[in-house]
């Protein structure tokens, strides 16, 4: 019978990047002392001797912490030793024809790096494939693409209805660990069976920990999706007035806890959304430069990246900075046109407008011109926005005439806002400073005592934060709008400065036009 593999922790070996001293079966048993659920040996130079020799005392291991072996490569050496399966490349031996050599219960694994090879796993049987390489790597010269992180989900979308198991190999550690397996889940929602590592256990002096480490978070992305334990608490029903309730309690943190937000966003709005930021109580610092990046994340209180005039060393800088931000769980909000950091780094919030959410989402629904969206906006809002945050695993935030605001279970529509908004440049990219400020509050204040944060992508209510947001800067345009000594859009905007340094919770909570569905 085949042996029910556990495919979470999925170590391959290689012996060329122990540290120097460390014995291989050494460091083999500590790495499954500290939890690897399976195990490949994987000896592209080793004579047929000393392969052998390996995979037996390496056998002798697993089966002590009753972990199955899979052998690289030579079925020779996996029926020599009676190991419980094979993983071959495109260029080895074909599944088919393995799998006649082979007794009934080993399984097969294939490496995959696109949909044809996919494909043609899936035709040829395979029980497992390997997806890679996701990122760079040290351990072997690559010879395809990356695949990334955001082309993991269209080949699992491939496995649906299937019981073809899937593991993501190249370059995964502890520090992005959370990524792949956030990043990796399909549309209709089919995700990693695990992860596969070299170096991130094997070149390290300690592999146990190492092993329990990801373990850990591997366990804790299993237990559900992040926006239902941790960014965001409409899952416990959310009424108009919790929601009112919530914003309040934000604003009236703001100005005490004053929080740093590191905003990397365009040249036409910097000095504006500064300003901004600093107008609601909070503290900007617009700092681009990557040699800051490490530093920046630990005391920021949250990212705020807005792509626009995109330029090469923002562009480092702000792949640099989500990292770090991703390391310290702290939130990030994404004003989305390219997609490309996503590879890297997790947002708490993405938002945008129709033109760049339907970018995002790959729908032609809604065209953009420039950074303008064209039309109407999509049929049903408030369903688009609801699917892209199940997708995305996290907050989107939809502005527009109407803004829409959903963590993929609930959604709020609010209706707050006056038309000079629109006629001032980056008042989109405002909003996102005035997000990510209050995402920087919600996070600061998150209860997260004696709880494991392990799994979690970011501390506090991303789904209220986002809300408190855009009220707080909608109902201030209102309120500038209306003054005597605004004319149009010109004497518009100090006056929205004046609104947003002076608007007191009470005031918005007079104001706030919010429904829930
Ligand atoms: C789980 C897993 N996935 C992919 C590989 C890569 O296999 P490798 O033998 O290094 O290279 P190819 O034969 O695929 O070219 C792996 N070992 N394990
Ligand atoms: C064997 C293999 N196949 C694709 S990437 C890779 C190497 C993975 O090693 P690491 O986990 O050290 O990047």
């Amino acid at each position: 019978m085949t042996r029910t593999i556990d495919y979470s922790l999925y170590l391959v070996t290689g012996r060329e990047l122990l540290p120097q001293g460390k014995d291989y079966f050494e460091s083999l048993e500590e790495s499954l002392q500290g939890g690897v659920t399976v195990v490949q040996i994987r000896e592209k130079k080793a004579e047929t001797a000393e392969f052998l020799d390996i995979a037996l005392k390496s056998k002798a291991i697993c089966d002590r912490y009753n972990v199955p072996l899979i052998i690289n490569d030579r079925i020779d050496i996996a029926l020599a030793i009676d190991a419980d399966g094979i993983h071959v490349g495109q260029t080895d031996m074909p599944v088919s024809m393995a799998r006649k050599l082979l007794p009934q219960k080993c399984i097969i694994g294939v490496s995959c790096n696109n949909k044809e090879e996919l494909q043609k796993a899936l035709e040829n049987g395979a029980d497992y494939v390997g997806i890679g390489a996701i990122y760079a790597t040290q351990t072997k010269d690559l010879t395809k693409p990356l695949v990334g992180v955001r082309g993991i989900g269209p080949l699992l979308q491939m496995l649906d209805g299937t019981s073809v198991k899937a593991v993501a190999i190249g370059g995964i550690n502890s520090k992005n660990v959370l990524r792949v397996l956030h990043g990796s889940v399909s549309g209709t929602g089919h995700s990693l069976d695990g992860i596969a590592v070299v170096s991130a256990i094997v070149a390290l002096n300690q592999p146990r920990q190492a092993a329990s480490e990801l373990s850990e978070i591997l366990s804790e992305f299993k237990k559900g999706p992040s926006i239902f334990h941790g960014m965001s608490s409409a899952a416990n029903g959310h009424t108009t007035d919790s929601i009112t309730s919530g914003v309040v309690s934000l604003m009236n943190q703001i100005r005490t806890l004053n929080p740093l937000v590191h905003q990397i966003t365009n040249s036409v709005v910097t000095a504006q959304s500064a300003n901004i930021t600093i107008s609601i109580g909070a503290s900007p610092i617009m700092a681009t430069a990557v040699d800051e990046m490490s530093d920046l994340a630990t005391i920021c209180g949250a990212l705020l990246v807005n792509i626009g005039t995109l330029t090469p060393p923002a562009c480092a800088g702000m792949l640099a900075a989500g990292c770090h931000v991703n390391t310290w769980k702290k939130p990030i909000v994404f004003d989305p046109v390219g997609v490309d950091l996503l590879n890297k780094w997790q947002p708490s919030v993405i938002k945008g407008n129709a033109g760049e959410l339907a970018a995002l989402a790959g729908s032609i629904e809604v065209t953009s011109k420039g950074v303008d969206t064209v039309g109407n906006g999509f049929e049903d809002p408030v369903g688009f926005v609801t699917a892209l945050a199940r997708r995305e695993r996290c907050i989107v935030v939809l502005t527009g005439k109407t803004d829409y605001v959903s963590d993929g279970h609930t959604c709020a529509v609010l209706d707050n806002g006056h038309e000079f908004l629109g006629k001032m440049t980056g008042s989109g990219c405002a909003t996102g400073s005035c997000i990510a400020s209050f995402c920087a509050v919600a996070s600061a204040s998150a209860q997260t005592e004696g709880q494991s944060l392990r799994g979690v992508l970011a501390k506090g209510d991303m789904f209220l934060a986002s809300i408190a947001g855009i009220l707080v800067f909608n109902v201030a345009a209102e309120l500038a709008a209306a003054r005597d000594d605004v004319k149009g859009p010109g004497t518009f905007f100090p006056a929205l400065i004046d609104e947003l340094t002076s608007l007191t919770p009470e005031v918005v909570q007079e104001h706030i036009k919010i429904k829930i569905v």
